[in-house]
């Protein structure tokens, strides 16, 4: 490719934790002057511009959606399998714009098997951008099947690693109620339908590259077993560290924030469509008490309920009086970024998205892991156990249960115990690795690199 301007078309699955990635890959590409047309659901639209901060001369075109659905964030958890239906629908939409507007690739994400084939057919190279790990192949490489052929896969098999699988400190096992987490992935829910595996794998054979916002130094070995298992080329877009924001942090956060001490105070927040039970909620905010520290509790619900009388019934008795002077609960969504660089934040106890957690460690902030679906086990291990730049709260195998105490010792471990060998060596780690997140001439590098790879690929 010489003159023409490369032109790019992101379309990823309607859930904000995915939108968020591709508007971060979608902002880098643009400054080193990528053409970009973002699609996503009408109603998406006003937060995409506002909250997730898309560059305002990136075009947005919107998708209407027959069922009426838009978001996960509107949908109770149990019908978000809906919305891969509400993407299959747009098909004849998508095939338009993209055969009117010609672009050389087209990202797009998880749930469009289909799209492989129609950019195909159009001359158009088809990425599929995982906004998930590499490290989270375990459940989606094809030698996850291997050996269970003619009978459906069990809990017990997920919870050993598929043949191939890097070691990288050790064998990576899963705990059962971690395993029981993934077996949606391989039931099909109607006759005709594919089971999401099934959809993945199409995915993943059909497109023409497989794109990891991710790098080598972080997850090299699974990045190879990816592009064994896949026989295909895997492109990296590096860890995609967010711009430091242009925005201020609301005066009511900043006010509160400044009352306490440099490094003292835990967030505790769970990304944007994760939500906890309620002996969950009492277990983690007694555990919170417990540590003495300030801290910010979020917890938030699915759209269909009410906040604030949820968080009335689940809160435990009392609990609110009791840390007024240094505690507080929110619900809702706040400025994550601008909170984490806080100086008084020194600890964020997290889901492990992906996202959060590479915002964390370019902030002096130590990492409480606490994952709860998908993903958010393998990105929690990678860090604990890979990087050993964080700490897990310890769980039970079966259900995964965690108490009070259990949150505790995981944030005392880490910002109280910090002279005992295991918190000051999590601490040293976190600073390597954030001194090379925030190396600006390297993290600018992973995308200079990735646009030559597109200009020589399109
Ligand atoms: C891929 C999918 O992402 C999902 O969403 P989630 O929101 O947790 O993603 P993050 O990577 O934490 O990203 C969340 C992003 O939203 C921002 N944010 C969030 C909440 C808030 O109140 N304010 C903010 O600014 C945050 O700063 C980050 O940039 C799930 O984990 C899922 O497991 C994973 O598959």
């Amino acid at each position: 490719m010489t003159n023409e301007k490369l032109h790019v078309v992101m379309f990823p699955f309607l859930a904000f934790g995915h939108i968020s990635p591709f508007v971060q890959l979608s902002n880098k590409l643009y400054t080193q002057g990528v053409r970009i047309t973002f699609l996503s659901a009408a109603s998406n639209i006003p937060r995409i511009k506002s909250t997730l901060n898309l560059n305002p001369a990136i075009e947005i075109i919107p998708l209407q959606f027959p069922n009426g659905i838009t978001s996960t964030a509107e949908l109770p958890p149990h019908l978000a399998g809906n919305l891969i239906h509400a993407l299959d629908l747009t098909q004849p939409k998508v095939k338009s714009i993209l055969l009117e507007l010609k672009p050389q690739f087209v990202f797009f994400d998880f749930a469009q098997n289909w799209l492989p084939k129609l950019a195909s057919e159009l001359g158009i190279n088809s990425v599929y951008f995982s906004v998930y790990s590499a490290i989270t192949s375990y459940v989606v490489v094809p030698s996850r099947l291997d050996g269970i052929e003619g009978r459906s896969i069990t809990i017990e098999d997920l919870k050993n690693p598929p043949l191939g699988y890097p070691k990288k400190n050790s064998n990576l096992f899963l705990k059962t109620f971690e395993a029981m987490n993934f077996m949606p992935l391989y039931q099909r829910f109607g006759d005709n339908d594919l089971t999401v595996y099934e959809r993945i794998q199409q995915t993943n054979s059909e497109c023409s590259f497989i794109v990891f916002k991710t790098c080598k130094e972080i997850e090299g070995p699974y990045i190879d077993y990816v592009e064994n298992q896949f026989g295909k080329q895997v492109l990296l877009a590096g860890p995609l560290v967010p711009e430091p924001s242009i925005d201020v942090l609301e005066e009511k956060w900043t006010k509160w924030l400044d009352n306490f001490q440099a490094k003292s105070v835990v967030f505790c927040s769970f990304g944007s469509e994760t939500f906890l039970n309620d002996d969950q909620i009492k277990e983690l905010a007694i555990g919170l008490e417990l540590t003495n520290l300030p801290f910010i509790l979020v917890i938030n619900f699915p759209s269909n309920l009410d906040a604030d009388a949820e968080l009335e019934r689940a809160l435990p008795k009392g609990f609110l009086e009791r840390v007024k002077s240094r505690g507080v609960v929110h619900s809702g969504w706040l400025q994550q970024q601008l909170i984490l660089k806080h100086s008084s934040v020194g600890c964020y106890v997290c889901h492990s998205g992906f996202s959060s957690v590479i915002e964390a460690m370019v902030n002096d902030c130590q990492l409480v892991l606490l994952p709860f679906k998908g993903d958010q086990f393998f990105n929690s291990k990678l860090i604990a156990n890979d990087l050993k730049a964080g700490i897990e709260v310890n769980r039970r195998e079966d259900d995964g249960y965690f108490g009070k105490k259990d949150i505790l010792e995981a944030v005392r471990t880490i910002m109280v115990e910090v002279d005992k060998e295991s918190g000051k060596q999590i601490r040293e780690n976190h600073m390597e690795w954030r001194e090379f997140l925030l190396n600006k001439e390297i993290q600018d590098k992973f995308i200079t690199d990735f646009v030559d790879r597109l200009k020589s690929l399109a």
